[in-house]
């Protein structure tokens, strides 16, 4: 119909019943069936083809929504390819090591140190924010040039540590994985009950099913001597008086661990680190945020005990704690279950590794006065009651005896080789090193 000869008025509607007009309503409706099965299609492969989704054939209902909630991801065989690649042992007799918590400032520097020595490693860490995760992300590209692959999950992701054991017949656990710090357990006491006693929990719950079953080495605390006043430490003293939660956790682990060797016959070696320090360090230890705190020109709150008493800490160097670490791997004796049974009687020890000379916490100071050469401020102030212990002091004949355990690097020296990485990692915070 031309444009000129219509009138105004809408016209009316009437019901179209060509066969031409039934035929396009059929083929909308296909059109519509169509593309809806194609989006659901697509969604269903999308869940499938997601690494929560694919991670372990035996994974629950209640696991796949728990873990779909989780930022990290893992699994599919480009991830699988450096999961074995890593923990590849290059070494007659080598070990193959799961190191929970090798982002950690422990974690590498073991990591590194099995890894030199030929051992195959694989890393597994939650790069959590309790420090700035910056720090552990420099610490994991370290351990990435050293062959090291990080797995990026947490100790409490059992459907991911299956996996791991599937892909992996691990000889040894090294179980650094924790939440640390003494004073932070009074603002966030979950999260130590759980890293440290459910996470815990949860990797001996693999370990002990895993075929063959890993020997597991693990980081306790000297703080587990809590209010213990004989000096030195020793293993045989009571550890029943914890002053912290952290403590308690620690000392909860000790007591975990006793129970799945008894039942299942694990290999277990508790290691009582006292107050480690180092290159690489943990931001949250004093040793560091005076450095840091120093050069700023900030004053740094110095603890003193009752009636003017001295704060001391039996201060270990890393690379002592790294051989102490080495040499409890060294001397542990095999699990003796299998299939989650106990075969048999195994192996279960307890260690300080510490330094045996106490340094009051003044000392330290005026040691990193002299290294940065800045005065500090110091601000003497009462020794809180959140959980800090007046002085630890180790014994550490055991750790000799059983593994040849001798520190041998002081505070000084040990805190001068700090500073130098701490100033080039960080720069003074002088105007020539912006
Ligand atoms: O040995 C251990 O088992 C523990 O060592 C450290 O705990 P801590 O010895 O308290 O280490 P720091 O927090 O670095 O404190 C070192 C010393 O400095 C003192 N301090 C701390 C903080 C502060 O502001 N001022 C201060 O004088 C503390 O009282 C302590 O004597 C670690 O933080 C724990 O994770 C570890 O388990």
């Amino acid at each position: 119909m031309p444009l000129s000869h219509m009138d105004n008025t809408p016209p009316k509607f009437k019901p179209e019943k060509s066969p031409y007009n039934h035929n396009r309503f059929k083929w909308h409706i296909a059109k519509l069936t169509f593309w809806s099965f194609m989006f659901l299609g697509l969604i269903l492969v999308f869940f499938i083809q997601s690494p929560s989704a694919t991670s372990s054939s035996s994974s629950t209902s209640s696991d796949l929504t728990r873990r779909s909630l989780k930022t990290s991801s893992w699994g599919g065989p480009v991830w699988e390819k450096r999961v074995k690649s890593s923990a590849r042992i290059r070494s007659r007799n080598g070990f193959s090591v799961l190191v929970t918590g090798a982002a950690g400032f422990v974690g590498t520097h073991v990591s590194v140190a099995l890894k030199r020595r030929g051992d195959g490693v694989l890393g597994l860490d939650n790069f959590n924010d309790y420090y700035d995760p910056s720090l552990k992300r420099s610490r994991q590209a370290l351990l990435e040039r050293s062959g090291i692959f990080i797995v990026e999950g947490d100790i409490n992701d059992d459907a991911l540590l299956k996996k791991l054991f599937e892909l992996i017949p691990f000889t040894h656990v090294m179980h650094l994985a924790a939440q640390a710090g003494v004073r932070y357990a009074m603002e966030n006491p979950s999260s130590y009950v759980h890293s440290n006693i459910a996470g815990f929990v949860n990797l001996l719950e693999i370990c002990k099913t895993a075929n063959p079953q890993p020997a597991i080495v693990w980081a306790s605390s000297s703080s587990v001597y809590g209010l213990n006043t004989k000096s030195p430490f020793s293993e045989k003293d009571r550890t029943d008086q914890p002053a912290s939660l952290y403590a308690a956790t620690k000392k909860a682990g000790e007591e975990i661990a006793h129970t799945y060797n008894h039942i299942y016959g694990l290999s277990l070696t508790g290691l009582r680190f006292f107050t480690v320090y180092g290159p690489w360090g943990r931001p949250d230890m004093a040793y560091f945020f005076f450095t840091r705190d120093i050069l700023k020109g900030k004053a740094i709150p110095i603890f003193e005990a009752a009636n003017h008493g001295t704060v001391a800490r039996d201060f270990t160097y890393i690379d002592d704690i790294v051989k102490g670490c080495l040499g409890a791997l060294d001397t542990a004796e095999k699990s003796t279950g299998s299939g989650g049974k106990k075969r048999g009687p195994a192996q279960l020890r307890v260690f300080n590794l510490g330094n045996t000379s106490p340094v009051p916490v003044s000392d330290l100071v005026g040691i990193l006065e002299r290294l940065l050469k800045v005065k500090a401020r110091r601000m003497v102030t009462k020794l809180p009651r959140n959980g800090d212990v007046p002085f630890t002091h180790a014994n550490i004949s055991l750790a000799r005896r059983e593994f040849g355990y001798r520190p041998t690097t002081d505070l000084q020296t040990g805190l001068k080789k700090f500073v130098r990485w701490y100033v080039s990692y960080y720069g003074t915070g002088k105007k020539s090193d912006q």
